[in-house]
């Protein structure tokens, strides 16, 4: 199995000092589901922005869908992450003033391809927004703009989508659907998803849930449970406090 994403032997440290990736090396195969958890401050966001060649790390080594992208300059990496990669943030982050299809399609504009408008309209009826595609954001609840945001991280057909939170701001049931879509998405569509969350229920609809304590991998966790993972993550939470203390 090929990795999607593979980070080798990652740092990075902030102005300031703190250190947040300390050393993490991992792959995401392609078609799999993985969740990145761990105590506040342990290193997630960063990770999954340099992952996503949002952010560069300090030292080590990215690997997009098999490009090194920490080799790669600045424009290049922007037009690369435009077309590879996917994004799905905890507050949409749609255009107020596009419609949902003009949201949808906005990636390809970006990359400079044609919008196409069949094909977005194909993932928006797939997401069950067939009938919503004119409307603006402001129209639509929590939960369907959090579908519209999927539809957008889907329609340049990206190898990895990465989702910081994705349901931190949605209810239950609209926390369920979209995390169900995003299981939809890798084991029909085969596409793989990278997902930061604080909460063991979604971090249960992943694979495999990565662990991380002080920007340092601090275990792997495949078929994850709720239970088993609140449970491993009070003893990371121990940990840090401890090291603290
Ligand atoms: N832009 C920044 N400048 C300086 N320090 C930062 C910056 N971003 C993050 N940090 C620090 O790096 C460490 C890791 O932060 P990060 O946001 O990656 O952790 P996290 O696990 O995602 O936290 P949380 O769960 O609270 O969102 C923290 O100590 C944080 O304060």
């Amino acid at each position: 199995m090929t990795d999607a994403v593979r980070l080798e032997s990652l740092y990075k440290t902030y102005d300031g000092g703190v250190t947040a990736l300390d050393g993490v090396t991992a792959g995401f195969a392609a078609g799999t589901f993985t969740a990145v958890m761990g105590p506040s401050g342990s290193g997630k966001s960063t990770l999954l922005q340099c992952a996503a060649g949002l952010d560069r790390p300090t030292a080590g080594r990215v690997f997009l869908d098999g490009t090194e992208l920490t080799a790669t300059g600045d424009t290049a990496m922007t037009k690369f992450r435009r077309l590879r990669a996917g994004f799905i943030f905890q507050d949409y982050n749609l255009l107020p003033s596009l419609t949902v299809e003009q949201n949808v399609v906005l990636p390809l504009r970006l990359a400079g391809r044609r919008a196409d408008r069949a094909g977005s309209r194909a993932v928006l009826e797939q997401l069950g927004l067939g009938d919503r595609m004119r409307d603006l954001p402001e129209r639509l609840s929590g939960g369907q703009r959090q579908r519209v945001a999927v539809a957008r991280a889907l329609v340049t057909a990206p190898a990895v989508v990465f989702a910081d939170e994705p349901t931190g701001a949605l209810d239950l049931r609209s926390a369920g659907e979209v995390l169900t879509l995003l299981r939809e998405v890798v084991h029909t569509h085969g596409r793989t998803v990278v997902m930061v969350t604080h909460d063991p229920v979604a971090a249960a609809y992943a694979d495999s849930v990565l662990f991380l304590a002080d920007g340092r991998l601090a275990g792997e966790m495949r078929a994850p449970t709720a239970d088993a993972v609140a449970e491993r993550l009070a003893h990371l939470g121990d940990r840090a406090m401890g090291a603290v203390a």
